[in-house]
């Protein structure tokens, strides 16, 4: 693949069945593909309908009776192959993931980084996932199992597309899962690959497909007989339909839905890393990012050296071409949600918030990128907290500061809204700090830092941002079960 953009097409079939590319045997209704950076349709992706879904769920199922058969150390070492293969081909990958999504190539690698640590943290606990034993009395006793769950379905936001795959698939894999994936309609491009490398691990065939389309498509999905779980990643309206659809086959799900994360900087804190800290919280991947900490709060104290030194940041941060080495913003997913991100800066303006910089789109000088999606990060002072830009999560680069004067009122602010996904405090006091992340009813918290992934902590959500957990330990619980078994050593005592 060429990497300038502007250059790049993408002929093969997308879906994948079977260990190969398959062009879809229904549906068939057909999407374009764009390239956020300039615009380009680089593909038409074919979405796929029941009897393609039923395909690629009985290719699980039957890869699924071998894989599960084989030892935590078996599946350990494919895994690990993956994750090998993955970090060879990290260039390509991240590339692809650019040209796609349209974010920077120096974010889209360390996504695929994350990607084949999540492999490698998931082969490193196969082999120690295991039951316990347990004494009874007069030498009987029982033993649990922890078994897979069968055909377990991944669908995937736009945001981070092969690495909500690799989040799904990897300890899915691990407890001895098969999965379907289907990817958003807008990135349907790069889990393809993460299927090739799978097989190039030498997976069993037909242990990881994936199915393109949209929401016909995952409806498809939810509602097979044959599939026992369901992870998903996207939005709120989503997140509730599909919980719907798994009550009715009583699957169960795992939802990672939307944020309007609190971020609390104290006067306390070392001004330098709070800022940087807000600027990773706000403007990584254009502001697409779930867990951002969009609503800033910060000590009416330090008010003016924060918001003056966060300004002056962000006019800095360098928009344009994604595959360029020194580009840190790249372009929005696509029109519509372009325009979707500027009407909520209008909408701020109108109930009084201030563009302090930003929010306007960016127009760039080389031609190629005219019609790509790009718009200038925006901070918005003079916030209040009833307003609809620190209400609902807008899913792009605004940030919005609001000044607060104690550590009482900010926890009950920053506690007030229906999410819960993520939170974040900077302060040098250390019992400040843990007071009030305890106190904050978000699943993921970070202290004097903000928006790193290490794989090996648990990821998820309180309140409306959903629940289960992916990474760390805890996901092993959401892709396996537990069977108990009980043992008598004696005779039968009946009560008959
Ligand atoms: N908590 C988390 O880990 C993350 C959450 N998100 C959330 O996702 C949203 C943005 O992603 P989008 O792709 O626009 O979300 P979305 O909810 O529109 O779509 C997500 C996925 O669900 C599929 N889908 C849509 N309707 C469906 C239906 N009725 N049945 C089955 N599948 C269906 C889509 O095709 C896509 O693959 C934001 O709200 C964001 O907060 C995004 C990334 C990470
Ligand atoms: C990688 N990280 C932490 C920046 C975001 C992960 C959650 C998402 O998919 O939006």
């Amino acid at each position: 693949m060429s990497s300038v953009t502007g250059t790049v097409t993408i002929q093969q079939p997308l879906n994948y069945r079977a260990g190969g590319r398959v062009q879809p045997v229904d549906g068939g209704q057909a999407e374009e593909v764009y390239e956020p950076a300039t615009g380009r349709v680089i593909c038409k992706v074919l979405c796929s309908g029941q009897k393609e879904v039923d395909l690629a769920v009985q290719s699980a199922k039957a890869a699924f009776k071998i894989w599960s058969q084989m030892s935590g150390m078996e599946r350990s070492r494919v895994l690990l192959e993956a994750a090998r293969i993955i970090r060879e081909q990290r260039e390509e990958i991240a590339t692809m993931e650019t040209i796609n999504n349209g974010k920077s190539i120096f974010e889209a690698r360390v996504d695929i980084d994350i990607s084949w640590q999540c492999l490698e943290y998931y082969a490193g606990l196969a082999g120690s996932l295991a039951g316990e034993h347990i004494q009874l009395p007069g030498g009987s006793f029982g033993y649990t199992r922890r078994e897979p769950l069968g055909v377990c379905v991944g669908i995937g936001a736009w945001n981070y597309p092969f690495q909500i795959a690799c989040w799904k698939s990897a300890p899915a894999l691990a407890c001895g899962n098969a999965m379907v994936f289907k990817p958003s309609p807008f990135t349907p491009v790069s889990v393809v690959r993460l299927a090739e490398i799978f097989t190039e691990a030498s997976v069993p065939k037909g242990l990881f497909n994936v199915v393109q389309g949209g929401a016909a498509t995952g409806q498809f999905l939810c509602h097979h007989p044959d599939v026992a779980k369901i992870s998903f990643t996207g939005s709120v309206p989503t997140g509730i339909k599909i919980m719907e659809m798994a009550a009715k086959g009583i699957k169960p799900v795992t939802l990672e839905l939307g944020g309007k994360s609190p971020l609390i900087i104290f006067s306390d804190c070392s001004l330098e890393n709070a800022v940087n800290g807000a600027l990773m919280a706000n403007f990584l991947t254009q502001g697409e990012v779930c867990c951002n900490g969009t609503r800033v709060f910060v000590e009416r104290k330090i008010l003016d050296a924060f918001t003056k030194e966060v300004v002056k940041r962000t006019q800095k941060i360098k928009i344009g071409d994604p595959l360029l080495e020194d580009t840190r913003m790249g372009a929005l997913i696509n029109r519509p949600h372009l325009d979707r991100v500027q009407g909520f800066i209008k909408q701020a303006k109108e109930q009084g918030a201030e563009v302090l910089c930003g929010g306007d789109l960016w127009v760039p000088d080389d031609p190629k990128l005219k019609n790509g999606y790009y718009m200038r990060p925006c901070v918005l002072g003079n916030c209040t907290d009833d307003m609809t830009c620190v209400k609902e999560e807008i899913f792009g680069p605004v940030m919005s500061i609001l000044p607060f004067d104690t550590e009482e009122e900010v926890v009950e602010r920053a506690n007030n809204t229906k999410f819960g996904l993520a939170g974040g405090v900077f302060t040098r006091d250390i019992q400040k700090a843990h007071r009030v992340v305890a106190a904050l009813k978000a699943g993921m918290c970070f202290i004097n830092n903000y928006n790193i992934s290490p794989v090996e902590l648990p990821f998820g959500g309180y309140k409306a941002s959903g629940f289960g957990r992916e990474n760390g330990r805890a996901a092993i619980e959401y892709y396996s079960q537990l069977k108990t078994v009980c043992v008598e050593m004696g005779d039968v005592e009946s009560v008959f």
